[in-house]
């Protein structure tokens, strides 16, 4: 703290006190000094002044506090002859005083110098005592001085400590000022710090406030235009309101009155139900003498009926259509073939060809439309009865698709739907309390070979026979897998399996589907809770490629077709044999009860021996297709369909036996 104090002022005229002292010490001690100086010999010496001695400074300038200057003491003046002292050498040294070649007559001058010289010795020396007596007095009157001075230093003194008390108290109140002023000094920046975060954190809250606002006045624009919709819509629904109370009224009036008419319409509908209970009563007896009356047409009809389908022109079809008509629209029963050819002469000559069958399917017909025509056919093995489906026709001609069809609800061929309207039947007989349980097989004669297509594995090397059994009728084929049937699905299960196998033996051998016939087979046996019982089949046959191959000009790689196609001849026209056979025995009537049916020319006539005597129910679709191209062959069908078609094969039995 006091380091930090200025230095006290010090002024040129105010020398410290032991300056004074130390000043006034030298100067006595120069006095006394003086006279031990001897003059030089012989020179001529400048005589020196006494100066007074310093005078103390004019202590009045320290300020009006301190005490009263001193008056300067004047030294005495004292003139003396100045002689330089024996240690100084002289500016021209003498010569020195003895010389042992010293002559005589210098030795009288000598002596004279000599006695000058102790005549001067002894007025110095007069004057030296004088001088210090002087000396003494000046001493005592400067030591009177020096006393005063003294004093005058000590009054000084104090009165310096006292200023420099009085300085050192300010300038600890100016360092305790300057702390404060520090401290404020800090405070103030402290306090205008926190102002200047104090206005930055109002101004962002400003800021903030200002975007409310700006919120807050485009959501009260928002919120304006919202309320000033809502009233408009309030206003309209107000008038809504008020139109639909008035409905109301008149609704709740319409609303008692209706519910009179329910009570009414609901004692009516009860009254109806009852009427309509009779009625299904009557409706299912009806049911069951129509079945029996379809039955009898049947019977009166001959059993074999063929419907004749011809399939639409197909997208990858490139050849041109056939001429075909369809005269008869309300029956649907004949199909007329055109065609035109060169005569001989060179003329045009058309020739048209008619042809008339039970049913004859447009190219436009669906699959529900043909399976409307044989459901009840395909249920009538639920009565009893063997059925017989055959598809006959060329390749390509369509077999497969009615037989089996496509992938969808809408394609499924005749196969599955059978299938499902027998399921359906049985389920709807349980409730007159019949049972009835099903199983299935399917097979391909392929070369006059049987394969099973339900077999475990893809490639059936079994041989199979076929076996009938004359006391019931059934016939079996050996080591065939024979599968119960629980669900319409499982059959279709059971068909994509088998069409997976024949299209793995077609990579084997070209187009198997073509080359060979394959037969599916439902057997249904059933049980009334009166212990009656009844066994039917179902026997659904896509037959081989009708086409005759020109089997003179095949060579090499065509043998295998060429035995293909004379079993497949052999085989259809064993068929056309077997139903030529059955027709003449039937037109002969009881009188060739014991005729021939030729069933064994083939293993495709024997396996289906139950189901084409005249005890089966038998149905051909012809299958044509619609180019020009296959005309030919399409007549040749036509021909051979007519002939089946106009085969009576006598009456189909039930087979029926109560238990
Ligand atoms: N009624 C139809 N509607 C639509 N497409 C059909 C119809 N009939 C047949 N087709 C199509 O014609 C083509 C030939 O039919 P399909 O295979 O059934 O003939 P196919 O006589 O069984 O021949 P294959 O003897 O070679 O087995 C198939 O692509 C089939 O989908």
């Amino acid at each position: 703290m006091i380091s930090r104090l200025p230095r006290l002022h010090s002024s040129p005229l105010q020398p410290s006190m032991s300056t004074l002292k130390r000043k006034a010490a030298e100067e006595e001690d120069e006095a006394l000094d003086q006279p031990r100086k001897l003059p030089a010999i012989g020179a001529s010496r400048p005589t020196r002044t006494l100066q007074p001695s310093r005078t103390a400074p004019n202590l009045t300038k320290s300020g009006p506090s301190l005490p009263k200057p001193l008056t300067k003491p004047r030294a005495p003046t004292l003139t003396r002859s100045t002689t330089r002292g024996t240690s100084a050498p002289p500016a021209s040294r003498p010569p020195p005083p003895v010389r042992t070649t010293r002559s005589v007559s210098g030795r009288s001058t000598d002596d004279k110098r000599f006695s000058e010289l102790k005549t001067q010795l002894t007025s110095i020396e007069s004057a030296r005592a004088a001088d210090a007596a002087r000396l003494a007095l000046d001493m005592e009157a400067e030591r009177a001085k020096v006393a005063e001075l003294q004093e005058n230093h000590a009054a000084i003194s104090r009165e310096l400590a006292a200023a420099r008390n009085h300085d050192l108290n300010q300038r600890r109140e100016l360092v305790h000022a300057s702390d404060e002023i520090e401290g404020l000094k800090k405070r103030h920046a402290r306090e205008i710090l926190d102002l200047e975060m104090d206005v930055k954190q109002r101004e962002r809250e400003n800021r903030e406030v200002k975007e409310d606002l700006r919120l807050c006045r485009a959501d009260l624009e928002r919120d304006r235009e919202a309320v000033s919709a809502l009233k408009s819509t309030l206003a309209m629904q107000s008038t809504a309101h008020l139109t639909l109370t008035t409905q109301n009224q008149l609704l709740q009036a319409q609303l008692d009155a209706n519910a009179r008419l329910v009570a009414e319409l609901t004692a009516k509908l009860e009254e109806t139900e009852l009427k309509l209970e009779e009625k299904t009563r009557e409706v299912t007896d009806g049911e069951i003498v129509r079945r029996r009356l379809h039955n009898m047409v049947q019977e009166l009809k001959g059993n074999i009926r063929v419907f004749c389908r011809v399939r639409p022109v197909l997208p990858a079809d490139s050849d041109e259509e056939a001429d075909m008509a369809f005269p008869d629209k309300r029956e649907n029963k004949e199909i007329v073939l055109s065609s035109s050819s060169e005569s001989a002469t060179g003329q045009e000559r058309k020739e048209v060809y008619n042809f008339g069958f039970d049913k004859v399917f447009e190219p436009s017909a669906s699959q529900a439309d043909v399976f409307e025509e044989i459901s009840q056919l395909a249920q009538s093995c639920t009565d009893g009865y063997n059925v017989c489906i055959f598809a006959y026709g060329q390749t390509g001609s369509g077999k497969s698709f009615t037989m089996e069809g496509g992938p969808t609800e809408a394609t499924a061929g005749m196969i599955p739907r059978a299938v499902v309207q027998v399921f359906r039947v049985a389920e709807e007989m349980k409730s007159k309390g019949w049972e009835y349980t099903m199983e299935g097989q399917f097979l391909e004669i392929y070369n006059e070979t049987i394969n099973d297509l339900l077999g475990a594995h893809d490639f059936d090397k079994k041989k199979h026979e076929i076996k009938h059994d004359p006391k019931t009728g059934a016939t079996r084929v050996t080591d065939i897998n024979v599968v119960p049937l629980h669900s319409a699905s499982q059959v279709r299960s059971l068909l994509g399996v088998a069409q997976k196998r024949r299209s793995v033996a077609a990579t084997m051998v070209n187009e198997r589907s073509s080359r060979s016939h394959s037969v599916f087979t439902l057997r249904i046996r059933g049980v009334s809770a009166a212990g009656e019982r009844c066994e039917g089949s179902l026997n659904l046959v896509d037959l081989a490629g009708s086409e005759r191959l020109n089997v003179s000009f095949a060579n090499g790689a065509e043998r295998e077709r060429v035995k293909e196609t004379q079993a497949i001849n052999k085989s259809l026209s064993a068929l056309g044999d077997v139903i030529a056979a059955l027709g003449e025995k039937g037109a002969a009537g009881p009188a060739a009860e014991g005729k021939h049916i030729p069933y064994r020319n083939s293993k495709l006539t024997y396996l289906l021996q139950n189901s084409l005597s005249g005890n089966s129910k038998t149905l051909m679709f012809l299958n044509l297709s619609p180019l020009a191209a296959h005309l030919n062959e399409s007549l040749t069908s036509l021909r051979f369909a007519t002939k089946v078609n106009n085969t009576t094969i006598g009456t189909a039995k039930k087979q029926s036996r109560t238990s």
